[in-house]
């Protein structure tokens, strides 16, 4: 890694990698904060070396995770707030555009629970996939409205953030049926809404999102159940307005076999997508910090946020 990169900075980069640190928002707010670190240690004595370093940073951290287009969006963000002319001023300036992106990200997160609490009635049952604080978010302000909610929650290989979901749900008093993924279809007939988070929304609406959603969502719309993307903003991939499309990580097959059983069972080739596609039709709505949407007209809320599109975070500008 770049030698410029604060070991803080490394550490953060190496604990996304590792899934120490997931969850899109979750993501976006360390690589915020780190580069706020990255700033404050600074012994750049020339501005020039200054944003040098920050880009620097910036590429480490976004060399981690391919998929959650919130990293790169809370790059961008900070990024574009060194406007002055001195190391001292753009130190300021990044702190500043930092804790601001944090504020932001927390308010966002806090106005999305409540409208998509106004979607679900007092004693609806939740499907949930994976792990989504924004989904989640949903559910508190739900609960906090005074409603019951219940929750089947699919645990969610190979990770099992499903884990986390049903504990988190606990703990706000929702009653938790976890379940094997393989059992959603079955328990979808006790369900009101399937409610999931996002890691990017394409521009034509489409959901990037754990693997397994979009089989879900098909699941869920041949059974006329609903389903709801809770997704701030900041999951809106702005590359996508001009035609580049969102890249879905592979990782590691050793999340799902080790090596050794692996050859036992003759080595099969092993494949471990951790995101898929959920086309727009099998959505039927995205809840934002800005309302909710049908997922064909997110692409208007786009070009009202990032124009006609963005470069990379650390691009000159
Ligand atoms: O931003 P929030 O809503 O917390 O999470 C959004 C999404 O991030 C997670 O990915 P991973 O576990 O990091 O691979 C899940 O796919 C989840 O739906």
């Amino acid at each position: 890694m770049d030698e410029r990169v604060h070991p803080e900075v490394r550490r953060v980069a190496e604990d996304i990698d590792t899934m120490e640190v997931r969850g899109a928002a979750t993501i976006a707010d360390a690589v915020a904060r780190a580069l706020r670190t990255q700033a404050e240690e600074s012994d750049a004595t020339d501005p020039e070396t200054f944003r040098a370093e920050l880009r620097a940073a910036a590429r480490a951290l976004h060399e981690t995770r391919p998929t959650a287009v919130s990293l790169p969006n809370a790059l961008r963000y900070v990024l574009r707030g060194m406007s002055s002319t001195t190391v001292e001023g753009l130190q300021r300036d990044v702190v500043q555009s930092s804790e601001e992106f944090c504020q932001r990200l927390d308010r966002a997160q806090t106005d999305l629970g409540k409208v998509g609490a106004n979607r679900l009635r007092d004693g609806d049952v939740i499907m949930t996939h994976c792990h989504s604080t924004d989904a989640l978010a949903c559910v508190e302000a739900a609960v906090e409205q005074g409603k019951h909610i219940e929750a089947i929650v699919k645990e969610t290989r190979p990770r099992n953030q499903g884990h986390i979901t049903a504990e988190e749900l606990a703990d706000m008093g929702v009653p938790v049926t976890l379940i094997v993924d393989s059992a959603a279809r079955r328990y979808l007939n006790d369900v009101d809404h399937v409610l999931v988070g996002a890691d990017a929304v394409a521009a034509d609406g489409s959901v990037i999102n754990k693997i397994g959603t979009s089989g879900l969502a098909v699941n869920a719309r041949d059974r006329g159940t609903p389903i709801m993307v809770a997704s701030q903003t900041l999951k809106l991939h702005p590359g996508t307005l001009t035609g580049h499309t969102v890249d879905i990580e592979m990782r590691d097959t050793e999340e799902i076999i080790d090596e050794s059983r692996r050859e036992e069972i003759g080595s099969p080739k092993v494949v471990n997508p951790a995101f898929d596609v959920t086309p727009p039709r099998y959505v039927d709505a995205i809840v934002t910090e800005r309302g909710q949407f049908p997922p064909e007209s997110i692409v208007t809320l786009m070009r009202e946020l990032f124009g006609e599109g963005t470069s990379e975070p650390w691009a000159e500008p």
